[in-house]
């Protein structure tokens, strides 16, 4: 990426659409709403959000997050998926009661790739979705972009950062922080690296806004503290409001978080979860959450939701919901070919028959390597 590529965020005066946001249930705001939806109307808005590296794999939670990066870039903004490679050495204390054990550079090196290429898969798979519905749409892929933070992190010195970011950091501000309270309040408190980790991201916001104009930071609502922390960064260092947009944390209507089955993770990564396994778990979601999950994990239009879950409504033992919810998640997760194969296995099993009936790719989608 670099000047002239259609990357550097560039304002025009056209108006946009409204906010990205409107169909996920349970958003927060860091600005008030109508400065949130005059920024975004008032030009062409870069969006990032970060993940860390901290398993090979994504898991079916990261997948809102994804779901915020891609509205944003259909609704014709731009959106920056920050792999934490530096970040992830550092370890992010929130949401977190106890420090968390050090992964190796190798092993942070290996899940950056492995999270990359699922990522670059996704953004693919959306791509192609979005053109079937409208051919004549720009390539959704030219409005996403991925970057990983050892990037400006290899080659910060200890005294530029202390300079740069630890100079404009405040003591009371960073103790203030819920991640770092609660911590501190218990009797092994935390390590003055997990302590700093709100300053790394903090600087994220900060580099990418000089980068790319990136205004706005998408996360869960336990990164609000960091979230923040890059806020006031950006007003300090370049003198730019940001904004922050916090997920809601997806739990089921029995109260649970959303994703895990039995206690694990449903991964994205297909030799961690396979395909099969992602549909059925997806397949078999209650009648309760369907019409949630569906708003929240599919571009399908909102009247086309309210049709599907009225349907369903009344005739719930066709499950129509779950398999179109099944469907649409599969394809931006696996693509076309990863859906028909969990189909083709689902119908072959759950017909009585037998795992030699599957060929290799088939056997794969089961979560068997050949
Ligand atoms: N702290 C985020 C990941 C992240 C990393 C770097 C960032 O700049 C932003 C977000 C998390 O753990 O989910």
């Amino acid at each position: 990426m670099g000047q002239g590529d259609g990357w550097e965020g560039v304002e025009n005066e056209e108006s946009r659409a409204e906010a990205a946001f409107q169909g996920v249930p349970g958003c927060g705001w860091s600005t008030e709403r109508e400065e949130l939806v005059r920024h975004l109307s008032s030009g062409e808005r870069v969006f990032y959000c970060g993940f860390d590296p901290t398993a090979r794999s994504l898991h079916l939670g990261n997948l809102l997050s994804i779901m915020g990066l891609l509205h944003a870039a259909l609704d014709g903004h731009y959106a920056v998926a920050l792999i934490g490679g530096a970040t992830g050495h550092v370890g992010d204390p929130s949401g977190r009661n106890s420090e968390r054990d050090p992964l190796s550079s190798d092993a942070l090196f290996e899940n950056a790739i492995s999270i990359d290429l699922s990522l670059q898969t996704i953004f693919q798979n959306a791509s192609d979705m979005a053109k079937e519905t409208d051919a004549e749409r720009p390539e959704l892929c030219d409005h996403l972009k991925l970057v990983n933070n050892v990037a400006w992190y290899e080659r910060m010195s200890v005294l530029d950062f202390m300079v740069k970011v630890g100079k404009h950091a405040r003591m009371h501000t960073m103790l203030g922080k819920d991640s770092v309270k609660s911590r501190l309040a218990q009797p092994e408190g935390m390590s003055y690296a997990e302590f700093s980790y709100q300053l790394f991201q903090g600087w994220d916001f900060v580099e990418l806004n000089q980068r790319y104009l990136c205004t706005i930071q998408l996360g869960g609502s336990d990164q609000w503290g960091n979230m923040l922390a890059g806020i006031e960064l950006l007003r300090k260092c370049q003198d730019v409001q940001g904004h922050a947009i916090t997920l809601p944390l997806m739990t089921t209507a029995a109260g649970v978080k959303f994703g895990k089955s039995m206690g694990n993770a449903i991964w994205l990564n297909e030799d961690m979860t396979s395909p099969y396994q992602l549909y059925q778990f997806l397949f078999n979601t209650d009648d309760a959450d369907c019409a949630k999950l569906l708003r929240a994990l599919t571009f399908l239009p909102l009247d086309h939701i309210n049709n599907i879950v009225a349907d369903h409504t009344a005739a719930p033992e066709k499950r129509e919901a779950q398999r179109v919810l099944a469907e649409q998640v599969l394809r931006l997760v696996h693509g076309n070919e990863g859906l028909e194969r969990a189909q083709n296995v689902t119908k072959v099993l759950h017909s009585g028959g037998s795992l030699a009936q599957l060929d290799e790719g088939d056997l794969l989608a089961v979560g068997i390597v050949p």
